[in-house]
């Protein structure tokens, strides 16, 4: 049968999507089912294995009947996922020995000030990349091993497998023949050596986590195996795997050193592709694996801004201002800036670069004349700086100026933000057709592996902008503006302590 499509699933925090693909990298169908969040206290978020196994192949399936297509159409199967949540089971009988721990969960704070105490900071940051915190999984699976009766004595006997969501999903669809992550996902577990590309002996003695339940870390575009006959009646070959930001920059075809995507969803993620180049942060940013192709691992810069989307959403659920977030747009309109208003939205403190957990959110520069659109505006505008803020940072450390900027997430629906975006760097800001580049890298990934496209080069090709933002602003307007925006930063800082 002819292969005309890849299958895509993208397993993120909140639901789990399944999307068809064809040759042109054009979305065919998607399918989608959100799961439960599980919060046991507070700050502790959970979720079912079972339910997202459960969700995923029940998108899967639907997406292929929808559309229509036969499974004998499908070349190969990409995976894409909510990184760091971690996933402990019995090997023997595939069965989940605790809920997945959400890269959100706070639980392993004490664990994590117990590695600093050790004095392991350095070498963390040095050797995997990353910063001691509980978003990454190497303590989630030592909050496991040791909290959960039984597990470590079953884990020291090799009984316990460790997964990123990948992982999980590919050991299931392969009837547990295959216990495998790729390079992206790995860089995202606190275990692994990301100039070495091994899983770091000595961190792994400190969290005390037997190497045995480990997966193989393979590169991001390959057959890995093929989906048991039971699932969807033929073999598929499963060829694809990255975490969803990696993804992202993949969809987004970013593959010249310095390229940068940012998503704007709740939050925004922002990476630059560094190339063979590790490029190590003054500025509190991650250095990660973007992938692993073609017989070599590419490097990344990662920045996040907690409160990207998520401030649209307060402005609609906690201050009522709006209905909908695409009225922010309409509202933001009225009014032809803010008044000389700044929203800073720290409401969980500052990320990268200020890093202030003890900042909290605030509105500077009110007047008498100062009004709800001015407000509304501030607010979209407060992405835009904080996503400045961040890209700020990578060129200062990667030494690369940015030249454009790519985006997709549910925010770039905005086209003030994305003007505004634009003004604010100083830069093109590109938005393409397909905003769906998580599942689309995921694709082209699974795709490469199999020869449905060729090269990097065809999938370049196939990207396709819906809109170009170019800077209308001037340059002394520019500062001004960012200037406005350091002081509000500032009034912000160090609140609650
Ligand atoms: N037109 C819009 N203007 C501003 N923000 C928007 C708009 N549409 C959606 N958003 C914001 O984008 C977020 C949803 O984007 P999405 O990519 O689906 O996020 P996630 O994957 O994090 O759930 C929400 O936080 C919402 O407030
Ligand atoms: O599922 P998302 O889109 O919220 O992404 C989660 C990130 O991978 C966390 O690092």
């Amino acid at each position: 049968m002819e292969k005309k499509y890849i299958l895509s699933f993208d397993q993120g925090t909140t639901s789990s999507r399944a999307i068809l693909f064809d040759k042109d990298g054009n979305i065919v169908k998607t399918a989608q089912k959100e799961f439960t969040q599980i919060y046991p206290k507070a700050g502790w978020v959970e979720h079912d294995p079972i339910e997202i196994w459960a969700t995923q192949s029940g998108v899967a399936r639907e997406v292929l009947e929808a559309a229509g297509v036969n499974a004998g159409e499908i070349a190969s199967i990409g995976i894409t996922n909510q990184r760091e949540t971690t996933v402990v089971w019995d090997r023997n009988t595939g069965k989940p020995v605790y809920n997945a721990i959400v890269w959100q969960c706070r639980r392993t704070a004490s664990i994590c000030d117990q590695i600093k105490a050790d004095g392991m900071e350095d070498y963390i940051r040095e050797n995997t990349g990353l910063v001691v915190d509980a978003y990454f999984s190497g303590t989630k699976v030592k909050w496991i091993l040791d909290n959960v009766e039984g597990a470590r004595e079953k884990a020291e006997k090799g009984d316990l497998l460790f997964g990123t969501i990948d992982t999980w999903l590919v050991w299931n669809l392969t009837r547990g023949k295959v216990h495998v992550t790729d390079y992206s996902n790995a860089s995202r577990t606190l275990m692994y050596n990301i100039a070495e590309l091994k899983w770091d002996e000595k961190i792994l003695e400190e969290l005390s986590v037997p190497a045995s339940m480990l997966p193989q870390v393979k590169p991001s575009s390959e057959v890995y195996g093929k989906t048991d006959e039971s699932m969807f009646g033929v073999e598929i070959p499963i060829a694809g795997i990255a975490g969803d930001q990696q993804a992202a920059l993949f969809g987004q075809a970013c593959f010249e050193d310095g390229m940068v995507k940012n998503t704007y969803g709740t939050g925004c993620f922002i990476l630059m592709q560094t190339g063979e180049k590790m490029v190590h942060s003054k500025n509190g940013l991650l250095t990660t694996i973007a992938w692993g192709i073609d017989g070599k691992v590419e490097y990344a810069l990662e920045g996040s801004v907690f409160m990207g989307g998520a401030t649209i959403q307060w402005l609609r659920d906690e201050l009522r201002l709006i209905n909908d977030a695409a009225d922010s747009e309409y509202f933001a309109s009225k009014v032809k800036d803010t008044n000389g208003v700044y929203l800073v939205p720290a409401f969980a403190g500052l990320g990268a670069p200020y890093w202030d957990m003890y900042a909290r959110g605030t509105i500077v520069g009110l007047t008498r004349g100062a009004n709800r659109n001015h407000i509304t505006r501030a607010a979209l505008e407060s992405i835009a700086y904080q996503s400045k803020d961040v890209i700020r940072s990578m060129e200062e450390d990667s030494g690369i100026k940015l030249s454009t900027l790519k985006v997709d997430g549910g925010a770039t629906a905005n086209n003030l933000l994305m003007q505004f975006q634009s003004d604010i760097l100083g830069v093109e800001v590109q938005r393409p057709m397909v905003t769906e580049t998580t599942a689309l890298g995921a694709a082209y990934l699974a795709g490469l592996a199999v020869g449905f496209w060729k090269s990097k080069d065809e999938i370049a090709a196939n990207w396709a902008v819906d809109k170009n933002f170019l800077p209308e602003m001037g340059e002394e307007e520019r500062t001004r503006l960012y200037r406005g925006w350091e002081k509000a930063v500032g009034r912000s800082k160090d609140w609650e302590r």
